[in-house]
């Protein structure tokens, strides 16, 4: 299928439509177009002089619409892959005038009707006329109420003017839109409707572009299709089209994010004759749009491929999953076969264990020298064999024991220490750490308890339970942690999570590998757990208030949300983590975490927003509430973790 959302998945795959006029022989229109290249045609599906007022009433009733070609003349599969409905530019809901106003509204209805009965998967509606746009918003909002699968994509030009906007437009009309920032023009007509999921965005790309700054914005708007002018494109030096290099990084950020393009307008470049054979009746046959779809294949051509851990996490692009629970549950063969494939993560340890161990024991002393290490967590035993694989490498002595609480990861614990032959060198004790009675102390203790924001999965309350059988100078790795946050864009998260039409769903945190999403602020760090912890008054309970500096020039923004990660000093200089500035490369255990917000919340350029989170512990779960309280206030969401939380 050439069209809709399910393209959103298939990075790979590049779609291109074209603009067309109205034509009454949609067959010729589909056929001209598909064969010239095109995956889709955006048409009109009314004759352009029709108006609902100009019909007499005696003909009313039996009139017969001047739509381009009956249902019949296509197939059902035709409409519907390769056909975007273009409703009528006349449109004008919001004019002062009462007929015109009053035409739109009929007309409307009657073309997104016959659009529907045609199956189409979407419909190009024209951009709003005026600063206001209350009444065209409330009529789409009532046919959004109703309507089939078909998206409705708002056609919205990408202009934002770099000036002080208030000091430009003069804000006289608290109602009014901005028109300086069309970005403005789409959020207020979405907060009307709703913020519908049905209701999307086909941006106009005009020959001048907004700063690169404002442009983030749009990536975690649901951005379906990008229409790209002729008149956008430069001329190079054979005579052929070709776009600036700041359109031809728009474009291929089109193409990572799957958004489809529609070339529009008249070929306005004279192309030279290629060659003796390719005569002036060929010429004529080739689609004279052809040059420039050519030109946007290139560029797609272009693009560097996915690397492979990309390719592989394709189908878990911004797909919510509820976040692990492995102190509470056991996990399954299936998970940790996933973790143990992620061979950076155990390198890291191994690089980790590889350091302490050298400091523990000096050179001159290693063949002396036993050290204790403890893998607490042990799984099916990845970090007991990188540990072992340490040792080897530094040649230093070393007694396992690996510690763990899921038995049937116990099972294949025993297994792994057969196959190997390391019965001499391994202990399994199958047991919570918390509560093992140790029959001696460790010099290192090793873990992998952390989640995707840290803390989330009780690391600290596991190895505060389990540094009772540390050495007082013993080492525990990883030797810290820390969780990092920042606001987000991303509509199509906060429109999954509204899906579930509950407080439970936006007062839950998820694991999510995020990719339409704008992030709209530098992250900073949260909360921090360093392990060994002695201090007299220990707490895991933490409370932070975060300010973040909305950026000058990218325009004002909306908030669906807060996305967070971990870092973690393993020890010394190796950590290890997914901070997107310090991520460590090729890493997959790990997605981000996401934090909903129940009402999306509008940022000015420039300002601030203040979020705070607890870290809240009770006797039997650990949780975490979150709010936003400037520019305005968001509820408290997960008050006394009523709605999710960590089980101990
Ligand atoms: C994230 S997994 C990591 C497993 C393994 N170390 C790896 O890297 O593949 C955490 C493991 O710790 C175990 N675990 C969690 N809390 C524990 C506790 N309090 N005592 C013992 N094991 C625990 C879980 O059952 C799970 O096997």
């Amino acid at each position: 299928m050439p069209l809709g959302d399910n393209l959103g998945d298939k990075s790979d795959s590049r779609y291109c439509g074209v603009e067309t006029d109205f034509n009454d022989d949609m067959p010729h229109v589909l056929s001209h177009n598909i064969n010239g290249g095109f995956d889709f045609v955006v048409a009109p599906l009314m004759e352009p002089g029709y108006r609902p007022s100009l019909i007499d009433n005696a003909s009313k009733d039996c009139s017969v619409l001047p739509f381009a070609g009956s249902d019949l003349v296509l197939s059902p599969s035709q409409w519907s892959s390769h056909v975007v409905g273009k409703i009528s530019s006349w449109i004008d809901l919001d004019s002062e005038d009462d007929t015109l106003r009053e035409d739109s509204e009929i007309a409307l209805k009657q073309e997104l009707a016959w659009a529907s009965h045609l199956s189409l998967q979407a419909c190009l509606l024209p951009t709003p006329k005026g600063r206001s746009c209350g009444n065209y918003a409330r009529c789409v909002n009532h046919i959004l109420q109703n309507l089939n699968n078909m998206q409705l994509w708002l056609r919205i030009p990408l202009e934002k003017s770099d000036v002080d906007d208030d000091a430009v437009n003069g804000v006289t009309d608290g109602m009014a839109v901005d028109l300086s920032d069309s970005w403005e023009l789409w959020n207020s007509f979405r907060v009307l409707c709703e913020h519908h999921s049905q209701l999307s965005i086909a941006l106009d790309v005009l020959s001048s572009l907004p700063s690169p700054n404002s442009l983030v914005r749009w990536v975690g708007e649901p951005v379906k299709a990008a229409i790209l002018h002729t008149d956008s494109f430069l001329t190079n030096a054979r005579g052929y089209p070709c776009l600036s290099k700041r359109h031809q990084n728009l474009l291929s950020s089109f193409f990572y994010y799957s958004i489809q393009i529609v070339l529009s307008g008249k070929a306005v470049h004279k192309l030279p004759a290629t060659n003796q054979t390719d005569n002036s009746a060929q010429q004529a046959q080739r689609h004279d749009l052809r040059s420039y779809l050519d030109y946007v294949g290139y560029l797609y051509q272009k693009m560097e491929p996915l690397p492979e851990q990309e390719r592989f996490e394709l189908g878990y692009r911004d797909f919510l999953q509820s976040p692990l629970q492995p102190l509470m549950d056991n996990l399954e063969a299936q998970t940790y076969e996933t973790f143990e494939k992620d061979s950076v993560k155990y390198i890291q340890y191994q690089r980790a264990v590889s350091k302490a161990l050298v400091d523990r024991v000096s050179d001159d002393k290693a063949s002396t020298t036993t050290v204790v290490l403890m893998v607490v967590g042990a799984g099916r035993g990845p970090l007991v064999r990188a540990s072992l694989q340490a040792a080897e490498e530094t040649g230093r002595k070393l007694k396992v024991y690996a510690v763990e609480k899921n038995p049937n990861a116990v099972v294949t614990l025993h297994s792994l220490v057969k196959l190997e032959g390391w019965e001499n060198l391994v202990t399994i004790i199958s047991c919570d750490m918390r509560a093992w009675d140790a029959p001696e102390k460790a010099d290192i203790l090793v873990s992998e308890l952390l989640g995707s924001f840290g803390d989330n999965e009780l690391s600290p309350e596991c190895l505060d339970g389990a540094q009772r059988f540390l050495k007082p100078d013993g080492i525990s790795i990883p030797s810290s942690y820390t969780s990092f946050i920042q606001p987000v864009t991303t509509s199509k998260l906060y429109n999954d999570v509204k899906l579930h039409k509950d407080l439970l769903h936006f007062e839950t945190a998820y694991v999510v590998k995020l990719h339409r999403l704008a992030r709209l602020s530098p992250s900073q760090s949260v909360f921090t757990f360093t392990h060994p912890n002695y201090s007299p008054n220990k707490n895991n309970q933490r409370y932070k208030k975060l300010r973040f500096e909305m950026p000058n020039d990218t325009g004002s923004t909306i908030i669906h949300g807060f996305a967070g990660y971990f870092d973690a000093i393993l020890y010394k200089d190796v950590h290890l983590g997914i901070e997107p500035t310090t991520a460590t490369p090729n890493m997959f255990s790990w997605f981000p975490i996401f934090f909903p917000l129940r009402s999306p919340i509008y940022v000015k350029a420039g300002s601030t927003l203040d979020f705070h989170i607890w870290r809240c512990c009770g006797n039997t779960k650990v949780w975490y509430e979150w709010c936003v309280t400037s520019p305005t206030s968001s509820p408290i969401h997960n008050s006394n973790g009523r709605s999710y939380w960590v089980g101990l």
